[in-house]
């Protein structure tokens, strides 16, 4: 089929068929999209024969879909509601512990190493680490959070000093996120952070109250000199852009709290099983992912533009 101008083509809504419907209190409508109805159902034949739906399952299941690095890509079992998901038992833990040292900073039970309650949390970390909890942050905070969080990712000395210059050491917690432990930036401001702890008097075994891990390298607290119970684990079977519903959320579940992180989890829970269970013609990941390829295999168009319709939903659009 050869490529077209796109505005002699009809809107899928011009014909006949479904071209909206709704789930997960979402409504998606497509019937502005560039195809006819024939062209969508072809595009479907396509997937099944492609076996789309078996291969999403096989990635649930915990199949090795990640070819090239040889792992899983289980992130749907971070966020899922059932004990059968693959990994339940160790997802579960981790959560829990999560949880739980929220509560008891949220609390006031746990404190800074001079009696201070924790009013910042300085992130650290890049990529996957960052912008995933940055994104929930943004989207959820309150106007005048008890808590607040600060991301620190770049190298460049400015967005230190802007943090470090409004915080005070013995109120902060430092998070220190990284997937590998091995990324340069993140060694390099976790460095930077515990010299300028030091300075303020945090040392010793002072330290290990201010600073805890985020890492499925198991050797990440060693490597900052800290105690093996600061680390928060995270898994090599998830990818680090997916990472935020699990352990690298911590930041989130301490500022907003438990319950918020839980209904961010149960939301995403609610549209994994509306992928896994819909029919393709009425299944939202399916349709946009179909639509997309058409659109950048047939109309030659390749971009995509996302206009979040709320100024809270600003990051998405980075994630
Ligand atoms: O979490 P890590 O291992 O520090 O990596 C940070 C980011 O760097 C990358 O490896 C490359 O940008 C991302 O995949 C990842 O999210």
């Amino acid at each position: 089929m050869s490529s077209s101008p796109v505005t002699v083509l009809p809107f899928l809504r011009d014909g006949d068929g479904v071209v909206s419907f709704e789930d997960c209190g979402i409504r998606l409508d497509f019937g502005r999209q560039r195809l006819t109805m024939s062209d969508l159902n072809r595009l479907i034949s396509f997937a099944e024969d492609r076996k789309l739906m078996e291969n999403f399952l096989s990635m649930m299941n915990g199949n090795l879909v990640n070819r090239t690095e040889n792992r899983a890509a289980l992130h749907t079992a971070l966020r899922s509601q059932t004990a059968n998901a693959p990994h339940y038992q160790e997802i579960n833990q981790a959560k829990q512990k999560m949880f739980l040292f929220a509560k008891k900073i949220r609390s006031g039970e746990l404190k800074g190493c001079k009696g201070d309650s924790f009013t910042d949390i300085i992130n650290i970390g890049i990529g996957g680490s960052e912008v995933g909890p940055k994104a929930l942050y943004h989207a959820f905070h309150e106007v005048n959070p008890k808590i607040q969080i600060h991301f620190l990712s770049s190298v460049d000395g400015i967005i230190f000093d802007r943090i470090v210059g409004t915080v005070n050491p013995y109120k902060t917690l430092i998070i220190v996120s990284s997937k590998s432990f091995k990324t340069r930036e993140t060694l390099v401001n976790a460095a930077e952070i515990d010299k300028w702890l030091q300075e303020s008097g945090i040392k010793g075994t002072d330290r290990a109250k201010h600073i805890v891990v985020v890492s499925a390298n198991p050797k990440a607290p060693n490597i900052l000199n800290l105690p093996k119970e600061n680390l928060f684990p995270m898994w090599d079977w998830v990818g680090g852009r997916f990472s935020v519903w699990g352990s690298v959320g911590l930041p989130d579940v301490i500022a907003l709290g438990p319950e918020i992180f839980s209904e961010f989890l149960a939301g995403a829970y609610d549209m994994d099983c509306h992928v896994a269970n819909s029919p393709l013609n009425r299944n939202f990941a399916a349709l946009l992912a179909l639509i997309s390829y058409w659109n950048a295999t047939r109309l030659g168009i390749m971009l995509q533009c996302i206009l979040p319709y709320d100024e809270r939903l600003r990051m998405f659009v980075s994630c």
